[in-house]
């Protein structure tokens, strides 16, 4: 793991934002298109905003979603919601964006066209963690996670029924290990000293299941950047 720690948040902000776009002009060094994929969540927010100003060839970048929870792209509490908002603006207008959920696509569906999508394999990864260490929407204790874990698939559907970190989104679709894997850049963007605190711990062990946000360590491929800051 590489720990990037700033002093503040506007630090943090511009420091990853230009991490990202960094990686994006790399991968579209060596490709014609770059895939990136992004996380929900309060914390991503102003780092997206600011992505949003890079100077890169956005019409050949395609946005996709880590996780989603089972609501409409419109949805206030959607991923998708969050991603328009904030990185689909500036020069990022240009920017494809795949919505996993659309309204009358049923959930098997919609599940089924993440997949689909995602045979274009991850380039950049950009994930979250939960306080409960979570990243993507594999929560601890979670009846699906195994079935998740094991997954040959990219992304699968999850119940996270009884698991608080999931709030009230219970229904989710996920990105798996296998759909982490071919990513070649990893970012994690943490901020707060509870997280600090929790990324220590996840160099501690390699229990997936304790924390799955481990899995950023874990899974063979990009080695985890992490940007952080009070
Ligand atoms: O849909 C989601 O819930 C997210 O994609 C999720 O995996 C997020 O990255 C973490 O929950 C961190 O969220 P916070 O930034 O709100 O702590």
């Amino acid at each position: 793991m590489h720990l990037h720690a700033y002093e503040s948040a506007t630090q943090w902000t511009w420091g990853a934002a230009i991490a990202i776009s960094s990686a994006i002009a790399r991968d579209l060094q060596q490709r014609p298109r770059a895939r990136l994929l992004l996380s929900g969540g309060k914390t991503p927010g102003p780092v997206y905003a600011a992505l949003s100003k890079a100077p890169l060839d956005w019409n050949n970048v395609d946005v996709a979603l880590v996780d989603e929870r089972w609501l409409l792209p419109e949805d206030p509490d959607s991923n998708a919601r969050l991603v328009r908002e904030t990185l689909l603006q500036n020069k990022a207008q240009k920017a494809r964006l795949e919505a996993i959920t659309r309204a009358g696509r049923p959930f098997d569906e919609a599940l089924a066209t993440a997949n689909l999508h995602a045979r274009q394999p991850a380039g950049v990864v950009v994930l979250g963690m939960g306080d409960d260490g979570h990243t993507a929407s594999l929560f601890p204790g979670m009846q699906d996670l195994d079935r998740a874990l094991a997954s040959p698939l990219p992304y699968v559907g999850v119940d996270a029924s009884g698991c608080p970190g999931a709030g009230q989104w219970h229904r989710r679709i996920s990105l798996t290990p296998a759909g982490l894997a071919p990513a070649h850049s990893r970012i994690l963007l943490v901020r707060g000293e509870r997280k600090r605190a929790l990324l220590d711990r996840l160099a501690e062990s390699d229990d997936v299941h304790e924390f799955p946000a481990r899995l950023a360590l874990t899974v063979p491929g990009a080695e985890l950047h992490v940007h952080w800051c009070p």
